[in-house]
């Protein structure tokens, strides 16, 4: 039976409220999770402070967001991961570091990215 414009509305909200519920559990249960909070903090605050251009602060929200995705992903693979086996296991072993991995590589590419916009403006603060 078709859905209600009523019922899918009610039903993308709650989507919602998952992924903010996940988001959530993420921040108090995940310490790198913390430090993403901090380095995500500190970016607004350099950014403000540094009165970066619009378009470097699409650069910061896609190195944000790119940090914050890999490491959401990573958490949910180690759940799972932890659901499937206790025990030592050479996959489940592979498949955390894979996904650690991926967080890695986000957050070099967070920093470069970082490090782009930012030593240009203290290049230019100290001259
Ligand atoms: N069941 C397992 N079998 C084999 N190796 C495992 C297993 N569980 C964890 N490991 C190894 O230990 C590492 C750390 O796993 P753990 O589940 O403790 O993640 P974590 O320390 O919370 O990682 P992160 O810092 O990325 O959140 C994995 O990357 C993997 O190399």
């Amino acid at each position: 039976m078709a859905r209600s414009t009523a019922q899918v509305v009610a039903g993308r909200k709650q989507s919602i409220v998952h992924a903010i519920r996940g988001l959530r559990l993420l921040v108090r249960e995940e310490a790198n999770a913390r430090v993403h909070v901090a380095a995500t903090l500190l970016a607004v605050l350099a950014g403000s402070t540094a009165h970066v251009s619009f378009a470097e602060w699409r650069w910061l929200a896609l190195a944000c967001a790119l940090v914050w995705s890999a490491e959401a992903f990573n958490t949910a693979i180690e759940r799972v991961c932890d659901r499937l086996s206790r025990d030592h296991d050479p996959l489940i072993g592979a498949a955390k570091d894979v996904a650690a991995g991926a967080v890695l590589v986000a957050a070099l590419a967070a920093g470069a990215i970082g490090a782009s916009i930012f030593l240009p403006h203290l290049m230019g603060f100290f001259e």
